[in-house]
């Protein structure tokens, strides 16, 4: 007899399945939105492990959307086409042509490589923009800078860098009553009938807050929000967050990330957790299991 199907080893999988039924109980019919980073994507077996957990989470009553980004992907387009690419405060500066590229990529590309990824899984997914039915709004991002000499606030021009400002949910819930998958890029229309580019967990949040989802996950390359020292600081409240902005432990792309958890949970999105999308089934085990990983926000 293999190891595999020893006395032991059938009891422990039939402890982990029993293990998960209070969870399947409590989260039956909630939302929960799951943010998948361009960093967290690179290796297949891992978004095959992404997508068989978004459809285990469908079969068993949930409803998860799914918002991804693909920022390293949108730069390696804008490196081969020869464009230069700069962030402030881990935004990308989008002026026409780069909001151009950033819709190929994310809506094009990367949105369909996901939705074919839930279908090999045996879910079924439907990929949309902000653009699609016009449900995500977006109003230009406005930033200003301190200057530490003279004490005199600039303004900040990012482009065409959105921020939702109105969510239509019935289009995500249209999808979703109906036993399928939504899978949304991370763009916007504005008003002025612009393409937008959306920080991708800012959208995510965003939606979240609109769905009143029960939880946001978002699924990145490190462990969660790590301390000066390197270690995981897995408990985060609004105050914690706004003291590890101030003292510079979390940089880059790590302030929209924790700035989209704070207005999650403040618009009544239960909790939000970072999450190592690295680790195979991190989902998964962060939700039907006792052993939570990553990094947790709450009000
Ligand atoms: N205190 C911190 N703890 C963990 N990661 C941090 C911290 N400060 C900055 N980061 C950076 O944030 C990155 C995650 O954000 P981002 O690059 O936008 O990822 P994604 O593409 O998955 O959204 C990490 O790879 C890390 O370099
Ligand atoms: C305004 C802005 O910065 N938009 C992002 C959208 C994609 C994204 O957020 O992707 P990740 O989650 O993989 O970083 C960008 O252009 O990179």
């Amino acid at each position: 007899m293999t190891e595999e199907f020893s006395e032991t080893a059938m009891l422990q999988k039939a402890k982990t399945l029993t293990e998960a039924l209070p969870y399947m109980q409590r989260y039956a019919g909630k939302t929960f939105v799951v943010k998948y980073g361009g960093h967290a994507m690179g290796d297949p077996a891992l978004a095959r492990n992404f997508a068989e957990d978004v459809v285990l989470l469908k079969a068993v009553g949930i409803n998860p959307v799914v918002v991804h980004g693909g920022g390293p992907q949108i730069g390696a387009m804008l490196r081969q086409l020869g464009v230069e690419s700069e962030f402030i405060d881990g935004l990308r500066v989008t002026d026409a042509e780069t909001a151009k590229v950033a819709e190929m990529v994310l809506s094009g590309a990367i949105n369909k490589e996901i939705v074919g990824w839930i279908g090999q899984a045996g879910g079924r997914a439907v990929g949309l923009s902000g653009k699609d039915g016009g449900f995500v709004r977006a109003a230009k991002v406005r930033r200003t800078a301190r200057d530490p000499d003279s004490n005199i606030e600039r303004i900040l021009d990012l482009g065409f860098v959105g921020e939702p400002e109105a969510i239509d949910r019935r289009v995500i819930d249209t999808v979703s009553a109906a036993g399928m998958i939504p899978v949304v890029a991370p763009i916007g229309v504005g008003a002025d009938g612009h393409t937008y580019n959306i920080n991708a967990d800012t959208m995510a949040g965003a939606i979240a807050g609109a769905l009143e989802a029960a939880r946001l996950f978002l699924l990145t390359d490190v462990p969660g929000v790590l301390d000066k020292d390197k270690q995981l600081l897995t408990d985060l409240d609004p105050a914690a967050i706004a003291r590890l902005r101030d003292d510079g432990t979390i940089t880059g792309g790590m302030i929209p990330k924790l700035e989209t958890c704070v207005s999650a949970v403040e618009a009544g999105v239960d909790a939000a957790v970072i999450l190592d999308g690295r680790v195979p089934h991190a989902m998964l085990l962060e939700i039907f299991t006792t052993r939570g990983a990553g990094t947790l926000v709450r009000e």
